[in-house]
């Protein structure tokens, strides 16, 4: 299987003190691959240089021909004095048609939403209305940047999930950087901990259990990540096949 979107050997930043060193990764088709790792530890950059908003100082970037990208900010400030409806939001920069527009707003969990202004919106239905403006396109890759900020813990398992749903009814793979990690390396098919340079990657167990990952952030997850990922086999499995049981040890 080739990869939509890869990297090879990327540097970026003055090359006394580089921000990114020798970073290579890939996303394959259908795939949920989250990148974690410590404040300024290069995740934005890197999802930038990914989407070519920016040029790497070595190494090279590889996206499929045509590749379909949609992409979720971090967070957007609208002004307020600024009268803009959801539904008038969605044709920036690009007029859609009603239809398209609606099944976007249902797929993304904001159906109901588009007579509705923006700036009257939680700040659950704002990121589910960003989510929806980025699957208009139909993308066979949906980058997120930090897109559940400000959202509480519910509300960010909530907006994981319906990722994870959207993943599986429009079969996109999905590149995403995340602060939440017990909440979002449930939601992983493989997590990549960056600190300017890759520290470990792979399944969410494994990663979990990395020295690596354990030096920059601790135990304290491990347990929260089994616990999450023992419900959520079981919210979606049913019949109890697919049980993880981890023991994370407590020790750090
Ligand atoms: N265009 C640029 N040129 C040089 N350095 C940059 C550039 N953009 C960001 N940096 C630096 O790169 C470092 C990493 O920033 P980045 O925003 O990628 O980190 P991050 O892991 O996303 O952090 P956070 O978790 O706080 O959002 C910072 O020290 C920042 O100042």
């Amino acid at each position: 299987m080739s990869a939509l979107l890869s990297a090879r050997g990327l540097e970026f930043g003055p090359r006394e003190a580089p921000v990114l060193r020798d970073v290579s990764l890939h996303v394959d088709p259908g795939e949920i691959v989250t990148l974690v790792g410590p404040n300024g530890s290069g995740k934005s950059t890197l999802l930038r240089l990914m989407i070519g908003a920016l040029s790497p100082r070595r190494g090279k970037v590889t996206r499929t021909r045509g590749l379909r990208i949609g992409y979720v900010p971090q967070s957007l400030v609208l002004d307020a004095s600024l009268p803009i409806t959801v539904r008038r939001f969605l044709d920036l920069p690009l007029r859609v048609d009603d239809d398209a527009a609606e099944a976007a707003l249902a797929q993304s969990g904001a159906g109901g939403l588009a007579g509705r202004q923006m700036a009257a919106l939680s700040g659950g239905q704002f990121q589910r209305v960003l989510l929806a403006r980025a699957v208009l396109n139909r993308p066979q890759l949906l980058i997120l940047d930090e897109p559940t900020q400000g959202l509480d813990q519910p509300g960010q398992a909530a907006f994981y999930r319906r990722i994870a749903a959207l993943r599986s009814e429009m079969g996109c793979a999905v590149l995403m950087v995340s602060h939440e990690l017990h909440v979002v390396m449930s939601a992983s098919d493989r997590v990549v901990c960056l600190n300017g340079h890759i520290c470990c990657e792979g399944t969410p167990e494994v990663v979990s259990a990395a020295p690596a990952y354990r030096e920059l952030f601790g135990t304290g997850t491990g347990g929260q990540l089994a616990l999450y990922r023992h419900e959520h086999d079981h919210a979606h499995e049913g019949g109890g096949a697919a049980h993880h049981h981890h023991h994370p040890h407590a020790e750090g």
